[in-house]
């Protein structure tokens, strides 16, 4: 079998927040099925390549395509393509579980008989189905977290982009969500997971985002005039 094409690919990309350059010169390749940790201090670029990658931020410089496509270009098809679960929770605190996830479900193209399947299945599969009735307001740290997790099992986009995804989810939670990543994998898709704990993530390349430090006195007008 030939060796499966890149899918993602980012090349010699820059990340600028405010004045500051984040990081710089990042290159890195996946392909279907690829996983990759992004590990590194606090404040080293981690959640600010997961916001590049979702096309919520625009690079400095560089290149990044999903599919050979420029993610910044078209954001409504990176968006079909990629699932961003951020490291704070993002669930409406007057909508119940169920109507947290719809809500999602709907963005991601999906209504009636569909939308209410997969609500329920991805409810089921963090083991939240019980709490499907329960306002957002009164779900715990680590049953929100398991809510936004829920998210990526409502519409299928091979792109999984997570920020600290275990963050407050319990031992037999991570160990669920472990092998959901096993599974999204083995079907083809692609994860980029930044994390301070482990995850078991089966052959995943590692990224050091400290590699791709600039000195922090270094401004974006420095840079240009190298
Ligand atoms: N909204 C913002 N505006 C300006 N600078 C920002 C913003 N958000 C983050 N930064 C800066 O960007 C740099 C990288 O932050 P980022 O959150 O990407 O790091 P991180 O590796 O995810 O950190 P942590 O491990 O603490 O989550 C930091 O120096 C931070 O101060």
């Amino acid at each position: 079998m030939s060796d499966p094409a890149p899918v993602l690919e980012a090349r010699d990309l820059m990340c600028v927040r405010g004045e500051r350059v984040v990081f710089a010169g990042l290159d890195l390749t996946l392909k279907a099925g690829q996983a990759v940790l992004l590990l590194g201090p606090n404040g080293s670029g981690k959640s600010s390549f997961l916001r590049l990658l979702a096309g919520l931020l625009r690079p400095a410089a560089g290149r990044l395509t999903v599919d050979g496509e420029e993610v910044f270009a078209d954001r409504e098809t990176h968006g079909r393509k990629a699932r961003y679960v951020g490291h704070l929770d993002a669930v409406k605190p007057v909508l119940s579980a169920a109507e947290n996830l719809a809500f999602w479900g709907q963005l991601y193209g999906l209504s009636g008989a569909a939308l209410e399947t997969a609500v329920a299945d991805a409810l089921a599969a963090l083991d939240i189905a019980r709490l499907a009735a329960t306002p957002g307001k009164m779900l715990s740290a680590g049953q929100k977290r398991r809510l936004n997790l829920a998210r990526l099992l409502l519409a299928p986009a091979p792109l999984w982009l997570l920020d600290e995804p275990t963050t407050a989810l319990d031992k037999a939670t991570i160990a669920r969500f472990e092998a959901l990543l096993a599974r999204h994998r083995a079907d083809g898709g692609m994860v980029v997971l930044s994390t301070h704990a482990p995850v078991d993530l089966p052959g995943a390349g590692e990224l050091y985002m400290d590699r791709f430090a600039v000195d922090p006195g270094t401004t974006t007008f420095d840079l240009h005039h190298l």
